[in-house]
């Protein structure tokens, strides 16, 4: 199949890498030419021009839009008026659900089919094959089914419901993730403060063979600590991009009672205060899975 590929950053272009593996042709777009370049040289198709990037599209078109949350909307500005009825968007940022239902009906309303697709994996996944939840009209589902089939791991993706259900479910899945890793975080705090000589890299490996805990998350927390055994490098400042909040505000608006989710996000908001080791575990994730930035200990973003 053909698909329009807005944004080539961490995620976007190792989704075009793993949509050509499966023989679907991409025409991508990304403000920056570097970007452009490389995807090109990988056998893409690609532009700097929005315009350009509508215009190689047959209709209907199928548009994957890969931005983080924050740029959405400035980019539904710019494609909505080159857009017919018919043509599909994919939203896959980490938008609000409630976001995604306003554009859901907005778009409606031109005729464009809209759906909210939340992607976990990290980069790794979106080479290689992703876990995806999607919600939006059925019918344009049904189209963009093999995209998503391919570009998976083996079960890998589930089609949650009416417009907003796939970004509500990544939101949760985050929620999620917040209290994971803060587990982790805090029971390698517990081995680092006791009197015992633990080589955490070793640890992390015996509890990925065969125990209850063993996990993703623990083979990246192994990963960290095989490239710096105590995390002496990092500060322990967790940042976050705002799905645990939401998560934590959906909880309390349904009176669900989540306190480890809510404990996990308060705990990141206080390092951004006092440095933990905890922290250092959760940054050292991040960084692993999203590559997101971690703060080092001379005060430079990397
Ligand atoms: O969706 C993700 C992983 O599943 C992203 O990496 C997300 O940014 C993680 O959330 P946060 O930045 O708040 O830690």
């Amino acid at each position: 199949m053909q698909v329009g590929l807005i944004g080539l950053g961490k995620m976007g272009f190792n989704l075009a890498q793993n949509l050509m593996d499966h023989k679907h042709e991409v025409v991508a777009f990304d403000l920056n030419a570097d970007a452009v370049a490389n995807v090109k040289a990988l056998g893409a198709k690609g532009t700097t021009n929005l315009k350009e990037l509508v215009a190689q599209l047959s209709s209907p078109r199928i548009l994957w839009i890969m931005v983080p949350h924050q740029v959405v909307d400035s980019v539904l500005a710019d494609i909505q008026p080159l857009l017919s009825k018919g043509d599909i968007v994919i939203e896959a940022g980490n938008s609000h659900y409630k976001e995604s239902i306003a554009r859901y009906e907005q778009m409606k309303t031109t005729g464009v089919h809209y759906l909210d697709a939340g992607t976990s994996g990290g980069m790794e996944g979106a080479r290689h094959g992703a876990c995806y939840m999607v919600g939006g009209d059925p019918e344009a589902w049904a189209v963009v089914e093999p995209l998503f089939r391919d570009t998976a791991v083996e079960n890998g993706y589930l089609y949650g419901g009416k417009a907003g259900s796939g970004h509500f479910l990544k939101m949760v899945h985050n929620g999620i993730e917040y209290g994971m890793m803060a587990a982790i975080g805090e029971g390698f705090e517990v081995l680092e403060k006791s009197d015992f000589e633990f080589d955490f890299e070793k640890v992390a490996r015996v509890w990925n063979n065969g125990s209850v805990i063993r996990s993703w998350l623990m083979e990246l927390t192994e990963r960290a600590f095989s490239k710096d055994a105590k995390l002496d490098e990092l500060m322990g400042t967790m940042h976050s991009s705002g799905e645990g909040k939401w998560t934590l505000e959906t909880a309390l608006d349904l009176q669900a009672a989540t306190p480890v989710i809510a404990m996990s996000l308060l705990m990141r908001y206080r390092s951004l205060e006092t440095d933990t080791f905890t922290g250092k575990v959760v940054a050292a994730l991040r960084n692993e899975f999203g590559g997101h930035a971690v703060e080092k200990k001379s005060p430079v973003l990397v």
